[in-house]
């Protein structure tokens, strides 16, 4: 994701700063222009660039900072304060409500990505237990009804559409009317795009939202556009009362700074960003989290929020009392490979944690982990349940190993490798041996008994240095409140990362 190139051109400009002895009128200077430049490369406006620096500038008044201020929080503060004001447009967009029919429709420009979004939007939410259905009301394109009917049956949503039909306030109407009759709580309407902004489209779009009486109209725009992004944000909600927007395609392009900056600037929050083709390349967009993620400094909300999406809680205290019997299966690894599957790209995850940004897991290297993990599940599905739920690596034998090679169609060598991978993944969890599990209900005891100390042993010693040593992940537990989730969460994503 090229913003991770922007994040680590800020943060490397204030790591620098931090590393002056002295931080003076010239080194403060320096680090702000390397902050303009990264900002102005990724394509924002000169003008909010301008205003923000001067602001700092304005913040930070070293003349007045004692001596024993840190002048360095200080500053790293006002840049980070300064970045969410450029992208938050100061209101929250019309929230739907799980179990309450809400009409969403989608305007966006031919291309920008908008009938990939409407299912990205849907599948989200079905995710979360809502029962999401997609109308097409996109009579325009030929083939618009084809993508998103093949985009809904893959991701199993209701959908409805016509090849006949030509009026789409006539298909928009009767689509909303059938998913009302079928009590769907999130009722999304893809309408028409076109190359450019023109009255014809603007006039339907107005149409369909007379008729439907949508809850929402989520704006969709493609972020390679950059500046342009701000003119073509305003004249869609002049025509239309766009609520709020998604930008997409930001896992490829240089000017997404801008197009999040533009659009904000348009007082229409930014509520997801697409980062790629695939369904679950769909992020929340929340200003603070996102520079926060941007800058390397973390997303804990948004880590523990991905960690209770994907972990049951009430699978956890099972998979604790059998790591802290030192009883680490097969089968257990096989549970933790699919939750990291469900989590969505590893990177992803990992820019969540401090210290962390998505730069470090470059996207290739992300999407061979994941075929690593998905090679190493279809190996164990042919395993019988009995190894699958022995700690004995020694019942694989050389004929099962290669029972188990032939069976999945895989080399010998490669279940050899997943072998290798559970005996690492087993002698990492061998160390939580021993730890106390609490009683249902006494969460807090096990963030007690779970210490820096006991995590310390089990994190790869990149990890740990990334952190910030013993005492940066005391810090981290402490913001965890529960080291539980971090157990259940982490532990498979190390089993996924690279060795
Ligand atoms: N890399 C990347 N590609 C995306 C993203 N979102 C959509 N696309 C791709 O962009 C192309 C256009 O997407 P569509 O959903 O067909 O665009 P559309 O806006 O619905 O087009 P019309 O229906 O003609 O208005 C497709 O190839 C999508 O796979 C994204 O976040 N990242």
């Amino acid at each position: 994701m090229v913003l991770a190139e922007l994040g680590g051109s800020i943060s490397r400009a204030l790591q620098q700063m931090s590393n002056a002895t002295i931080i003076d009128e010239k080194v403060l200077n320096e680090c702000l222009n390397e902050i303009t430049r990264a900002l102005l490369q990724a394509d924002v406006q000169f003008k909010l660039v301008r205003d923000m620096t001067t602001n700092i500038k304005k913040i930070v008044n070293l003349d007045d900072l004692a001596a024993g201020h840190n002048k360095r929080r200080i500053i790293q503060q006002a840049v980070f304060n300064e970045l969410c004001k450029i992208l938050d447009p100061g209101k929250a967009s019309f929230t739907p409500k799980k179990g309450k029919p809400s009409i969403v429709m989608f305007v966006g420009l031919q291309g920008s990505g908008k009938t990939t979004t409407c299912t990205k939007y849907a599948y989200y939410h079905q995710k979360k237990g809502w029962k999401p259905a997609l109308v097409c009301a996109d009579t325009f394109r030929a083939g618009a009804f084809d993508q998103l009917k093949q985009n809904a049956t893959k991701a199993k949503i209701p959908f409805y559409g016509s090849y006949t039909e030509s009026d789409p306030v006539k298909i928009a109407v009767d689509g909303v009317e059938t998913f009302k009759k079928e009590n769907c709580d999130l009722i999304i309407v893809d309408t028409s795009g076109r190359h450019k902004q023109e009255t014809a489209l603007f006039e339907e779009m107005r149409q369909v939202s007379e008729a439907t009486k949508p809850d929402l109209v989520i704006f969709v725009m493609d972020s390679s556009i950059g500046q342009a992004a701000f003119d073509q944000a305003q004249a869609f909600k002049q025509s239309v009362a766009v609520g709020a927007v998604i930008v997409t395609k930001m896992d490829g392009h240089a000017k997404g700074g801008g197009a999040l900056s533009a659009v904000a600037a348009t007082k229409s929050p930014v509520i997801f960003i697409g980062t790629g083709e695939h369904m679950d390349e769909f992020d929340v967009f929340d200003v603070k989290p996102f520079v926060s993620r941007l800058l390397g400094m973390g997303d804990w909300s948004g880590f523990m929020d991905k960690i209770h999406e994907v972990v049951p809680m009430d699978q956890q205290p099972e998979l604790l009392q059998k790591l802290s019997e030192g009883h680490f299966t097969l089968r257990i690894m096989y549970e933790q490979f699919q939750n990291i599957l469900k989590m969505g790209p590893i990177g992803q995850v990992f820019s969540m944690l401090p210290g962390f940004s998505a730069e470090l897991m470059p996207k290739g290297r992300e999407n061979e982990s994941q075929a690593k993990i998905k090679r190493y599940m279809t190996m164990m599905d042919s395993m019988t349940n009995e190894e699958l739920d022995t700690s004995n690596p020694k019942l694989m034998t050389d004929s099962r190993i290669m029972r188990i090679a032939r069976g999945s169609g895989h080399q010998v060598h490669e279940v050899m490798d997943m072998m290798e991978e559970y005996k690492r993944l087993a002698k990492m969890w061998s160390k939580m041996k021993g730890l106390k599990i609490p009683k249902k209900g006494e969460m807090s005891a096990l963030s007690r008994n779970m210490n820096a100390q006991h995590m310390s042993k089990v994190l790869p010693p990149q990890m740990l240095k990334q952190i910030g040593g013993m005492g940066g992940l005391q810090n981290l537990m402490k913001q965890m409140g529960s080291a539980k989730d971090m157990m259940g969460g982490m532990g498979g994503m190390f089993g996924g990362g690279d060795k």
